[in-house]
């Protein structure tokens, strides 16, 4: 592990090649590095996670030719009015990432302040209760046949990641893979717009508001433009950047994880807003960002599996804090505010 100051809360980068290739000593010391950066700060930056960085430009490429097409053409992939089927096209100002607030007047209040993002939701080709919803073939061949082989990889790399952080918990290997065998995932591609600077910088406008993840975990690329900030974890409301690294993901822990764990493991508030500024603040007056995009695969337990807290997270000094949940009626309970 590249240790950077994981008390100042620099996110760390690891290197997962020994989980694959090394001897089991190596393989244990990736787990515990994983799982004290999950406890510690909630995200880590991933080194050879398996996803060849050509296919990763492929992926971007693709995102770019969509966001690029006509928005009538976009549209004809509407995303549902139910939050909870999250598939499709969201166009700008659709969807507001709200961070635990359920109540219609506070939703509203905060849909005031708009995200300045678009998105395509996707997932598991074969999920019979949530089909994708594709823009016709013909519009941008190709596209639906690279999305759904690139999911599958990401399910490779998610399949390592659970691998190695159960070691990490000292649980089988397999116990987190058996709760997430019918790949109940979600793919995003995300375009943040070029915007006027100014008014991200004064929170007129966000590119994503601060919010935590619902689920297991997700796994984030980015492009290089930068924005991405995580919550300090010494100072609420404090966030620091966490920037682009080539060759690397950033891989973070969702609510439900952090639940399932009795809150051992950290799933940590993060957001979108400007970059990083490159001249003084006076240049970015008028200015417009660059535009952004993402793509955040989203890792959620089979939907009827039943969350308890994990072995060894509770005991007779140490009770459980929640009660067992359905993982679809959770996830299904936080999209529905989203929407
Ligand atoms: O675009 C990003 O870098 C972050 C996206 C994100 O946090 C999310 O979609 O949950
Ligand atoms: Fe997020």
């Amino acid at each position: 592990m590249v240790a950077l100051a994981i008390d100042n809360l620099s996110i760390p980068i690891i290197d997962l090649e020994p989980a694959r290739t090394g001897t089991p000593e190596q393989a244990a010391q990736v787990a515990q590095d994983v799982y004290q950066a999950f406890k510690k700060v909630g995200f880590v930056y991933i080194k050879n996670h398996g996803v060849p960085q050509d296919l990763l430009d492929q992926a971007f490429a693709w995102s770019a030719k969509f966001f690029a097409l006509p928005q009538s053409e976009k549209n004809k992939a509407p995303h549902p009015p139910e939050g909870w089927y999250h598939r499709g096209y969201s166009g700008v100002g659709r969807e507001k990432v709200i961070q635990m607030v359920f109540d219609k007047d506070g939703i509203a209040e905060k849909r005031k302040t708009p995200d300045v993002k678009e998105s395509f939701e996707l997932g598991n080709e074969n999920d019979e209760r949530m089909p994708n919803i594709w823009i016709p073939d013909e519009t941008l061949p190709g596209f639906r046949q690279f999305f759904t082989m690139f999911f599958e990889t990401c399910y490779s790399v998610e399949q390592l990641l659970l691998r190695i952080i159960a070691v990490g918990m000292g649980l089988d290997e397999d116990y987190f893979v058996k709760y997430h065998q019918n790949k109940t995932n979600q793919c995003r591609l995300l375009h943040y717009p070029a915007v006027e600077e100014e008014l991200l910088r004064l929170g007129k406008a966000e590119r994503i508001a601060a919010h935590s993840d619902f689920g297991t975990m997700t796994i984030l690329i980015q492009d290089e433009v930068g924005g991405l900030e995580v919550e300090d974890i010494h100072e609420k409301g404090k966030f620091n950047p966490a920037p682009y690294i080539p060759g690397t993901a950033v891989v973070n822990i969702g609510d439900l994880l952090m639940r399932w764990s009795n809150d051992e493991l950290r799933s940590t508030l993060h957001r979108v807003r400007a970059p990083p500024l490159v001249d003084s603040d006076d240049a970015s007056k008028g200015r417009m960002t660059r535009p952004r995009y993402s793509i955040p695969y989203f890792i959620t337990p089979d939907r009827e599996q039943i969350i308890d807290c994990l072995p060894g997270c509770y005991g007779p000094d140490r009770p459980k804090k929640y009660e067992p949940v359905k993982s679809r009626d959770y996830i299904a309970m936080r999209m529905n505010a989203t929407y």
